[in-house]
């Protein structure tokens, strides 16, 4: 188990030093328009997960939402600070 930050710490460095065989480089070098894609995706089975599928399912979704939310933000330069500033 991870806390949002600890992903954060994660991702910023696979981001930083490119381990092979890293999904999220993967992800990070499809780009913008490719994690935006993927992040309404992830929005939408979160909400079908939550309504029809159980709490178990809705989180698991909500996590993965989470993850890509936080390439997002890698993938456009922005810090937590960044974000957190309108919380
Ligand atoms: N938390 C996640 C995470 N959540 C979601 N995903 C990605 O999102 C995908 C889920 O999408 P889908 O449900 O649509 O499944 P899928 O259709 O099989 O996926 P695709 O074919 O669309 O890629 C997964 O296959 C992962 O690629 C994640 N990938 C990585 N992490 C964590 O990120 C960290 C770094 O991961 P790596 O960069 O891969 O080392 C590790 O701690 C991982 O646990």
């Amino acid at each position: 188990m991870k806390t949002f930050e600890q992903l954060w710490a994660e991702l910023t460095e696979k981001a930083e030093t490119r381990p092979e065989g890293s999904g999220t480089v993967r992800q990070l070098d499809a780009g913008v328009h490719a994690i935006g894609k993927k992040l309404v995706e992830e929005a939408a089975e979160s909400w079908m997960a939550a309504e029809h599928e159980g709490k178990e399912r809705a989180a698991e979704e909500i996590s993965q939402l989470l993850y890509h939310a936080q390439c997002l933000m890698i993938a456009s330069g922005l810090s937590l600070d960044d974000v957190y500033a309108h919380l």
